[in-house]
């Protein structure tokens, strides 16, 4: 063979053993004490190899080396090692051995033609290359790119700022991606922290109530959105409120809280949201008329974009009918961006995708480009509108239309589509699938549905024999009324509980840090909180956890919140979810509703649903249900 040892280094003076665990295992500890480094050493040995009569010699020489310089290390350790790195620094070490003791075994040191160094990851891997030849050549080279691709996993796997359990790399992730919190859950349960590791960086994930405080909140400052986030999601979400950091975020965030709060917006909202609900009652009516089946779930995710798009925009979409074509584009591109983003995370070959304007990222662009010219004509045809008419409009981008007057250097056409899509982004999909997995679980237990109709019969005094129509209905449903309803304000948070609309979510760390369970952060690192599994730990709700159980939210009939640090649906902290009461009301609206005038039944009663692995819990195969017209005789809806 005309390949010989692999051996391999830290950066510049710290040479210390083969670009193996141990090698780049050994690495950390030494920082600056500039001992001759394991690889010098060999090649050092191996110079005097010419010098020795026998091969055997030379092994021994070596060996008593390495077996001193590992006591050495040992010494100059400054904190005792785990077993872990311990196990690792060795393998590592036997592994430069047997390497080089074969090569030396069959070379002669003379016939060393070529060394080849190659630095990557801040790890050194040397071969030498004794004799000329294309095989030689090409293995040669097939092992520094093998070594190229492992070398970064194992630095991160084997640093000795890690401990277990590291459950693997990234790539895991990708195999259960068809199941990904069912997965990431599963190991929850053994670990309550845990780590997958990338090329670049680790991703921290917990369960940990403590550790979701202190990235959300109390160590705020260090956990950003970070540039690995930043970099998937600005080319769909741009400069808005969920891409950005510091000044950026702390302007929207303030001008946005200030709308928030407004009467205005919250009257405007409620009549949105009534009158786009009592146009899905209707359509459902149609259904249920002629006893069909209907996908629950796409018409919640129509009626909420309609109206997320009424408040933000003030422009009726009506997706629900599907009469608007260029509605319907807008709706099929935004949810296919959404989905495309998403694939980023997991799609290490991303970028180049994007650069040659291939695959699923050539898509992402075009679909892009439909939501941009979709939104850009919106924004100029509300300025020509604003220039025209009364200017007390009481939709978002009307008012941060008028706020961007005041500042029209920084609030450009483009900022005030950022700021409106991601409004977009944060009520639609949201609310809807959280509607979604409720009604999904109303269907299951009977019992829970009719709770709920009884509670809004009561609460709205429409008693169910009275005929009520829709338009009777929008008016006693009042918001005395809705904040009477506590058990289905409880059926909802339990909701969120069990099925987080957003699933999986997490922050960057701007610097090194611990978390309070010990687990040592680097910079760069992710941090994640996971809501789907939280909902299904017993250190956290009891024996009970994985039962769907209202109940444990009430007190004498009461709703009680619970910590955002255990219910983190809504997130917590200063980043806490802007629309929580917003979303709330227009959840109780649409439950209201709907359970006041149908009765819901699974098509398939045996089907357990599941869901598809974006951003949010989306229910795979649509929520299929057919609608009996329920407690009151309907009639003029
Ligand atoms: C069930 C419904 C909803 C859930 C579960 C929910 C959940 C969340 C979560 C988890 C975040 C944190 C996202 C992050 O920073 O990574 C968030 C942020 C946010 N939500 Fe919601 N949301 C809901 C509905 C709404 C609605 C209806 C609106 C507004 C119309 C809204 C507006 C926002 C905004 C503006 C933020 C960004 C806050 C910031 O970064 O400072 N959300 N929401």
């Amino acid at each position: 063979t005309e390949l010989t040892g692999v051996g391999g280094s830290a950066p510049g003076s710290r040479v210390l053993g083969a670009a193996t665990p141990g090698g780049v295992q050994g690495a950390e500890p030494l920082a600056g004490v500039g001992l001759p480094g394991i690889t010098e050493m060999i090649l050092e040995k191996l110079s005097e190899f010419s010098k020795l009569s026998f091969v055997e010699d030379m092994y021994d020489n070596m060996f008593c080396s390495v077996a001193e310089y590992a006591s050495h290390l040992w010494r100059l350790a400054p904190h005792p090692y785990h077993p872990y790195d311990v196990a690792g620094f060795l393998s590592g070490k036997f592994m430069t051995l047997v390497a080089t003791t074969v090569a030396a075994r069959r070379l002669d040191i003379n016939d060393v033609q070529l060394i080849i160094q190659v630095q990557w990851c801040g790890v050194t891997v040397q071969m030498c290359i004794v004799r000329y030849s294309v095989i030689g050549i090409l293995t040669s080279f097939l092992i520094v790119l093998l070594a190229l691709v492992l070398v970064p996993y194992l630095r991160e796997l084997l640093s000795t700022d890690h401990r277990p359990p590291i459950i693997g790399p990234i790539t895991n992730q990708l195999i259960h991606f068809h199941k990904l919190h069912d997965y990431m859950t599963l190991m929850a349960k053994k670990y309550p922290t845990y780590r997958l590791i990338t090329p670049s960086h680790s991703e921290v994930y917990t369960v940990d109530p403590v550790n979701t405080e202190y990235i959300l909140k109390t160590n705020f400052a260090n956990y950003g959105k970070g540039e690995y986030n930043v970099d998937i999601m600005s080319d769909l979400f741009g400069n808005g409120i969920f891409v950005v950091d510091g000044a950026k975020w702390s302007h929207q965030r303030k001008l946005a809280s200030l709308e928030f709060s407004t009467k205005v917006l919250r009257e405007f909202s409620s009549v949105i949201f009534k009158s786009n609900t009592a146009k899905l009652v209707k359509k459902i009516s149609l259904l249920a008329a002629s006893e069909e089946s209907m996908d629950l779930q796409d018409l919640l995710m129509r009626s909420t974009l309609d109206a997320m798009f009424q408040v933000g925009f003030g422009f009726e979409l009506d997706t629900l009918s599907g009469s608007n074509e260029a509605g319907n584009r807008f709706m099929e591109a935004f949810d296919a961006s959404n989905g495309l983003v998403y694939w980023r995370f997991v799609d290490l070959l991303w970028k180049v995708k994007r650069y040659l304007n291939i695959g699923s990222e050539a898509t992402l662009k075009e679909k892009i480009k439909i939501i941009d010219n979709f939104v850009y004509e919106l924004i100029r045809n509300k300025r020509e509108q604003m220039k025209n008419e009364e200017r007390d409009k009481e939709d978002i981008l009307s008012r941060f239309l008028m706020e961007s007057e005041k500042d029209p250097e920084n609030m450009t056409d483009k900022y005030l589509r950022d700021i409106s899509l991601s409004f977009i982004l944060a009520g639609k999909d949201t609310s809807a699938n959280t509607m979604s997995w409720f009604f999904y679980v109303l269907c299951k237990q009977s019992r829970i549905q009719e709770k709920v109709a009884e509670e809004v019969k009561i609460a709205t005094e429409a008693n169910g024999n009275d005929h009520t129509s829709t338009d009777e209905f929008k008016i006693k449903l009042t918001e005395v009324a809705l904040d009477k309803m506590h058990y289905l304000h409880a059926t909802l948070t339990e909701t969120l509980r069990l099925y987080p609309a957003i699933p999986l979510n997490g922050k960057c760390a701007e610097k090194d840090d611990v978390l309070p369970d010990g687990f040592k952060i680097k910079k760069g690192d992710y941090v994640g909180y996971m809501s789907y599994p939280m909902g299904r730990m017993t250190q956290i709700w009891g024996p009970d956890a994985e039962e769907f159980r209202p109940e444990r939210w009430l007190q004498n009939g009461v709703f009680r919140p619970q910590s955002p640090f255990k219910l983190t649906a809504f997130q917590g902290g200063p980043r806490t979810c802007l629309g929580k009461e917003f979303a709330y009301r227009q959840m109780k609206i649409i439950a209201a509703f709907l359970i006041y005038f149908y009765k819901f039944k699974l098509v398939d009663e045996s089907e357990e649903a599941t869901y598809r692995t974006m951003f949010t819990l989306h229910m795979d195969k649509g929520l299929h249900l057919t609608p009996f017209v329920g407690f009151v005789f309907l009639y003029d809806v």
